[in-house]
């Protein structure tokens, strides 16, 4: 939800057109979200998706062991060697997404690309046996508290800072990512 937020914050454009779509739908009398109203904000979905693409929390995945000898990409990989899947390097695999380090949740749309195991150049819960079970808990927490965030309030940057370029996009962590600055912004009541 941070990474979202950040990146929301970052590309006003999207914050915009997510806070316009979402405030037509649902009208401004809502007292609080509910799980029904999710559905009806499709573009929030996008951007979650795009937020997935480039900040996966937990970037190479649990380790993999070879059952049998494989070849990949013409490299011979023996039985019982130890797979790292690198998910956060191939959500920015110019090969295969177009403006790799862009935030464009556009890119999602019209496509079958999830996130839930079956397209391989978005993993964030991983895929197959091990694939994260928390899923649907994760994506719902997202989706809901994202939806009262954009819902609810405006976000201005805080003082001091002049341009939405000036905030920091490091990371921190190895095995599991996370922003290394705290995100600051100013929530302004909507209605
Ligand atoms: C946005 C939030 C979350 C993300 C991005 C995430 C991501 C992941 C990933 C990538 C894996 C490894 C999957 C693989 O290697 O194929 C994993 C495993 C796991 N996750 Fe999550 N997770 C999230 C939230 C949760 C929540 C809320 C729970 C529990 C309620 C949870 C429980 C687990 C467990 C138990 C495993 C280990 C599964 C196993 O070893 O078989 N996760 N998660």
């Amino acid at each position: 939800m941070i990474w979202a937020m950040t990146e929301l914050a970052k590309n006003p454009r999207v914050m915009r057109k997510a806070q316009e779509e979402i405030r037509n739908t649902l009208g401004l009398k809502k007292e609080s979200i509910s799980e029904e109203d999710i559905n009806k904000v499709d573009y929030l979905k996008l951007i979650i998706k795009e937020t997935f693409r480039l900040h996966p929390a937990l970037p190479l995945l649990l380790p993999r062991e070879t059952m049998s000898h494989v070849k990949i990409n013409g490299y011979d990989i023996p039985p019982k060697t130890q797979i790292l899947l690198n998910v956060w390097t191939i959500g920015r695999d110019p090969g295969r997404w177009t403006d790799p380090e862009a935030f464009i949740p556009e890119r999602f749309a019209n496509t079958c690309v999830d996130f839930k195991g079956q397209s391989f150049e978005l993993l964030p819960f991983g895929s197959g046996r091990r694939m994260c079970p928390g899923m649907p808990m994760a994506v719902a927490s997202v989706e809901l508290g994202l939806l009262s965030l954009l819902y609810f309030f405006d976000w201005i940057l805080p003082e001091g800072m002049i341009s939405e370029g000036e905030i920091d996009m490091k990371e921190a962590g190895n095995h599991t990512i996370v922003k290394k600055q705290p995100l600051q912004l100013v929530p302004v009541l909507h209605h």
